[in-house]
């Protein structure tokens, strides 16, 4: 029989054994017998077994490895067997998938042969094989390349079936905190990202109930990833933008970029945390209990119950709250030795009632609140003096008295909302946390946004991902060691990844001669079907609009225009039909970004409008914001401007 004939055979019966194995979960009854409890697990995992089913999405499997000592092994999205108990298909996470991700001739890891197949529907339609016992070619880095560069529909896609081993090494690590990966534009540090928690979920039973949290920069962003971890048939993780990780509605309002670097530094995280802490304040006091007794507790004996409670609760409430107790306790023990209370309840009780007493707790350990917090952030330039003097300099201290507090929901900038998340997380932190946090674009993340991600993870369980030669704000990350530290990350590995699937090497080439030299800059695989064109013209909108419709027909798919802020209404006005992404929609044709929302984003092609204009934009734009509008095409760039180019790209259009 011809391979390809027992190839289908095999798919064939392994999607019987499927349709089996999903008609015997949903034609089945509640399962019933004894024990309640027993019945009622197992309803619960008959119904995620089915959604899991439901869910995933694509062919059974989509490659096999054939070992060295006999034996052959399908990879696809569920383990299936049949009915005689044969394994016809392994989940891609198992163990047992590894070598199909990780073998290379050098290293075979007891694999003879890998054979990729392209299957579509139920149907075989034809397979490449690796052979790893002699030279081959590289397979892999094709059919990556071919995948990327199909038409695109303003979505992510899911890549199990050709993850690299570089990157199978960071999905699957075991790492005890925190994993950043750095890697260049296109270089699938996204697409690694949302796997890894895949594997996660799968590896780790437990964190399905904890939830995994996936950050992105913005809601477009978010729209562009949410389909891949359910299509993965992952339904326990929630993907937010980093502006709406607090769950309360707030507007969002700009604000001065010195303003929003200093709230975004990581010193206002010690200064919140100074301020909340200088509201405590003890003198000696006093509880008449009757005519004759009075307990009293000195100011130096506070101090010490303070230290005491201290070590053992962080948050500013429930040490409030121990607080309270302990004071009744050693007020009450002073009532006992001098007089003849039946006991020492009934003294707590007395001490309790009195209302001199709990005057006094209030004194000494005020209730606080975040708003009330954050406000002290930009009051009362004395306390600020004392409290912050060697943190800020009185400028900054100037800046922030001449700034307010957000007063309601609705007037919050995005510094506002970590500056709360901070503020409630030092007072009284009840917010949901998960079992793993990723972070993407965390470049361009302040330092306290950072730090708002952070603390929703459980045992700093994160993966952060980010491209230091992206970074657009002026407060973003340095070196990722120095803004993990800031962030307060414990323990941390920092890996990269080198190979740029999407930017072809011509795009690469104009986009790096923008970087200092030594940053990191990605090597590409392929070079561009279009060569780069640079247009100039006197009409910005007009040309960029050109240039999109001639790109839209060239490519026959999905176009993005980058625009500065400066430019943006002349180029939305001439654009005529096309999708407004910086309103967080993503069409299959023509696309207008802000340089806010291009970050993390993919197109056939990209049409850049000024780049004078945007290096000079903020907070997003600048030498970042310009490389990252830059390496947004897998296959057509152009670049339309009326002011010169800036100096070092000026040569390296093709004339
Ligand atoms: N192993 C792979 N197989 C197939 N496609 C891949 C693979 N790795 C990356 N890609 C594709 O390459 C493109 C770039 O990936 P991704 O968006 O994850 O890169 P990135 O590093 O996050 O880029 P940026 O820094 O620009 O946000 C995507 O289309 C992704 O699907």
């Amino acid at each position: 029989m011809e391979e390809l004939e027992e190839e289908q055979e095999h798919l064939d019966q392994t999607c019987a054994a499927f349709d089996a194995a999903f008609a015997a979960l949903t034609g089945r009854g509640e399962y019933r017998g004894d024990d309640e409890y027993a019945n009622e697990a197992l309803e619960a995992m008959r119904r995620e077994r089915i959604r899991v089913y439901t869910e995933a999405s694509g062919p059974l499997y989509f490659g096999r490895i054939d070992r060295a000592e006999g034996g052959t092994l399908y990879v696809g999205r569920h383990a299936i067997w049949s009915a005689e108990n044969d394994l016809l298909a392994v989940n891609w996470r198992a163990p047992a998938a590894e070598p199909f991700y990780t073998a290379t001739e050098r290293d075979p890891h007891g694999v003879r042969r890998r054979r990729r197949l392209e299957i579509e529907d139920r149907t075989v339609l034809g397979f490449v094989d690796e052979p790893l016992d002699s030279d081959f070619e590289d397979h892999l880095t094709e059919a990556i390349v071919e995948d990327i560069t199909r038409q695109r529909v303003g979505e992510m896609r899911q890549i199990i079936s050709t993850i690299t081993p570089d990157q199978y090494e960071l999905i699957a690590r075991d790492v005890d905190g925190a994993l950043v990966i750095q890697g260049g534009p296109g270089t699938g540090k996204t697409a690694v990202g949302l796997h890894r928690a895949a594997w996660l979920l799968y590896a780790n039973p437990q964190l399905g109930r904890e939830g995994v949290l996936v950050v992105g920069p913005n809601e477009t962003f978010i729209r562009y990833v949410e389909q891949v971890l359910p299509a993965l048939g992952e339904s326990a993780v929630e993907q937010r933008a980093i502006g709406s990780l607090v769950t309360e509605p707030h507007g969002e309002t700009d604000e001065a970029r010195e303003l929003a670097t200093l709230k975004g530094s990581a010193r206002i995280a010690v200064v919140l945390h100074r301020l909340l802490w200088d509201r405590l304040h003890f003198e000696d006091i006093e509880i008449p209990v009757s005519r004759r007794v009075t307990a009293t507790v000195t100011a130096d004996e506070q101090r010490e119950l303070v230290a005491a409670v201290r070590e053992r609760t962080f948050s500013y409430e429930a040490g409030r709250e121990r607080f309270r107790e302990r004071l009744a306790g050693t007020l009450a023990s002073r009532i006992l030795t001098r007089d003849s209370l039946a006991g020492s309840e009934e003294a707590v009780r007395t001490i309790r009632k009195a209302k001199e007493y709990s005057r006094a707790v209030t004194k000494a350990w005020p209730k606080e609140t975040p708003e009330g917090l954050v406000k002290k952030l930009f009051t009362n330039r004395a306390r600020l003096e004392r409290v912050a003097g060697d943190l800020l300099e009185p400028e900054e201290i100037a800046l922030l008295l001449k700034a307010s507090a957000a007063t309601s929901k609705h007037d919050m900038t995005p510094t506002d909302v970590a500056l709360l998340d901070e503020a409630h997380w030092l007072i009284d932190p009840g917010f949901r946390r998960f079992g793993h946090v990723v972070v993407d674009e965390a470049q361009n993340l302040t330092p306290m946004e950072l730090r708002m991600t952070v603390r929703r993870a459980r045992g700093q369980s994160l993966t952060i991902l980010g491209d230091l030669a992206q970074r657009t704000a002026d407060a973003g990350v340095s070196s990722w060691e120095r803004v993990l530290r800031e962030a307060g990350v414990d323990s941390f590995d920092v890996s990269e990844l080198e190979v740029s699937y999407r930017v072809p090497n011509e795009f690469l080439r104009i986009a790096g001669t923008l970087l200092p030299p030594g940053a990191p800059a990605p090597r590409g695989v392929r070079d561009a079907p279009f060569p780069p064109r640079a247009v100039h013209t006197d009409t910005l909108g007009a040309a960029a609009a050109d240039e999109a419709r001639r790109l839209v027909e060239a490519v026959n798919g999905s176009v993005g225009v980058v625009a500065p802020l400066a430019h943006m209404d002349e180029v939305r006005a001439a654009l005529g039909e096309f999708a407004d992404a910086t309103h967080a929609a993503l069409g299959a044709g023509i696309n207008l970004l802000d340089l806010h929302v291009a970050k993390g984003l993919e197109f056939d092609a990209i049409v850049v409008v000024e780049p004078a204009a945007i290096l000079r934009e903020r907070p997003d734009g600048g030498v970042g914001g310009l490389y990252t509008a830059l390496t947004r095409a897998t296959r057509a760039l152009s670049v339309i401007h009326a002011e010169p180019l800036p100096e070092p790209m000026r040569d390296a259009f093709p004339t």
